[in-house]
């Protein structure tokens, strides 16, 4: 009968077979961690500058009622379950003291951002609205999570609102020039960070569509005379994000 050959592993191959372990190990690892932080971003932002209808929109959509608001000095959070998952709403106060601490707080978990505007009143108002906007996309966290963005005209039911696209118009003109401000105001020569304010291409003219997260438009009024409501836009948002 024929001797069994031993068969040896060397050196070199026990390495490989432990390098190849090793790598697979770190992979599973870091998609578990990658899962469970995406998993861990359910907070929808309700933001925008005061009196843009934040609040009013909030309690609508959690409480289905007309509410007396006053300026928020803090936030409100609900639970919100589309089909898929559970969601956190976070209404932000719009005051320019308070809502940039606010989004500090909160940026690390935000799945979907609304950023609502007073249709009525935003050609006066564009450039605060336009600065909260700006620094929202140019933010690192944002550009690197890219939570879903929804721009929300709201006040519809004013006779000489803008609709959805005039303010999408209004609000890319006023970016546009503020790209440019902003990118001179750098001090920073790190060149990422001034390509980021660029927001997008800075041969055209600024365009949402060419930013990296998924913009839409919508319009509603969380309030009217005649007792109506219409949020139908952001539900509708809501389901699909
Ligand atoms: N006509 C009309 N009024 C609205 C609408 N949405 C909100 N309002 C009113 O606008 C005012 C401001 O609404 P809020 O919901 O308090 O606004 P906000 O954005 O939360 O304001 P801050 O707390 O200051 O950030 C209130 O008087 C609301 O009743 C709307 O669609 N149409």
């Amino acid at each position: 009968m024929a001797d069994k050959v031993p068969v040896e592993l060397g050196g070199t191959d026990f390495t490989q077979v432990f390098i190849a372990i090793f790598i697979i190990v770190i992979t599973l690892v870091l998609f578990a961690i990658y899962k469970k932080r995406k998993s861990s971003r359910q907070g929808i932002l309700l933001t925008g500058i005061c009196d843009s209808g934040k609040t009013l929109i909030f309690s609508q959509l959690i409480h289905n009622k007309h509410i007396q608001t006053h300026t928020s000095i803090k936030e409100n959070v609900a639970n919100f379950s589309n089909e898929k998952e559970n969601l956190r709403i976070i209404d932000i106060p719009g005051h320019e003291r308070l809502r940039d601490k606010f989004f500090e707080q909160y940026k690390d978990i935000t799945k979907g951002i609304i950023y609502v505007v007073d249709s009525n009143t935003i050609t006066q108002d564009v450039r605060d609205a336009a600065e909260f906007l700006y620094n929202i996309l140019v933010d690192p966290i944002i550009l690197k999570n890219k939570p879903n963005l929804l721009i929300l005209c709201n006040k519809q039911d004013y006779t000489f609102s803008k609709g959805g696209s005039a303010v999408k118009a209004i609000f890319e003109k006023e970016l546009n020039t503020l790209r440019v401000t902003k990118s001179n105001q750098l001090e920073s020569v790190d060149a990422k960070a001034k390509k980021a304010a660029l927001l997008g291409n800075p041969e055209e003219d600024f365009d949402f569509a060419t930013l990296p997260l998924k913009i839409d438009i919508a319009e509603s009024y969380a309030y009217h005379k005649n007792g109506t409501v219409d949020i139908e836009g952001v539900k509708k948002w809501l389901a699909r994000l």
